[in-house]
């Protein structure tokens, strides 16, 4: 069963509000063992799955979302412990899909801390790396919209100092080199290693963003994000 655990997370997001860049990049490489799953050199562990839900796989999902009134009033929740049976079948075909690194999909249980955010039209989300207590490996799921996630080098690279990753890489957080990344209703986002530590992620407050030369409309979006507490 769902667990009434609303209420604002103490985020450590990062002040920046991301990048001003409006366009969003389009696919160049994708993983040798998955012709489904794009890869980004200059993003080691960052991994977007592409259609990973079906669009009645969508559905049932957000009808669920929907049915167990997850948001109430607000535009984000939060579950811990058991995730509820669809987030506990999601979990399973994230693990079945190789799409995480071996070592991680082999944790159990995979997930224990879901967050649900619902993005009204033109509604983003600040640049920030997720909070060093939960391990590496998080994954995030969009629905019924698309939108723009930024990439952007971490501003203070020191949760990448305490997993033991050189100090070296990237180079700066500035806006030159940050990477736009079109993430569609389906998507599942994965973001291990270096992408978790190094990187920041964001969301742009715009209503249309411009792929190659496609106008892509946002609407209203919801992303669910699974992730792994550590032990305390
Ligand atoms: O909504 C998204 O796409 C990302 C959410 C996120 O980064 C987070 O919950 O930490
Ligand atoms: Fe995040």
């Amino acid at each position: 069963m769902w667990q009434d655990l609303f209420g604002s997370d103490d985020e450590d997001y990062a002040e920046d509000t991301g990048s001003t860049n409006l366009h969003c990049r389009t696919t160049t490489l994708m993983d040798e063992a998955n012709d489904n799953v794009e890869i980004f050199d200059q993003i080691p562990g960052l991994s977007l799955w592409h259609g990973a839900l079906d669009h009645s796989q969508q559905m049932a999902l957000t009808q669920a979302i929907i049915d167990a009134d997850i948001f109430g009033q607000g535009n984000q929740a939060m579950r811990f412990g058991n995730l509820g049976s669809h987030l506990t079948e999601l979990a399973a075909y994230i693990k079945e899909s190789n799409v995480l690194p071996v070592s991680l999909a082999s944790r159990a249980p995979l997930f224990d801390q879901a967050i649900y955010n619902r993005y009204n039209k033109g509604e983003g989300l600040i640049s920030h790396i997720d909070l060093a207590k939960f391990d590496d490996g998080i994954v995030v799921l969009s629905l019924l919209s698309s939108c723009c996630m930024t990439m952007k080098p971490a501003a203070n690279p020191q949760q990448a100092i305490q997993q033991g990753y050189s100090t070296t890489q990237p180079t700066s957080p500035d806006d030159a080199t940050a990477i736009d990344i079109l993430l569609r209703p389906g998507d599942i986002l994965v973001l291990s290693g270096p992408a978790r530590y190094y990187w920041e992620h964001g969301i742009a407050e715009r209503e249309v963003d411009i792929v190659g030369d496609e106008m892509v409309v946002r609407g209203t979006r919801i992303s669910v994000t699974l992730r792994k507490l550590l032990p305390t």
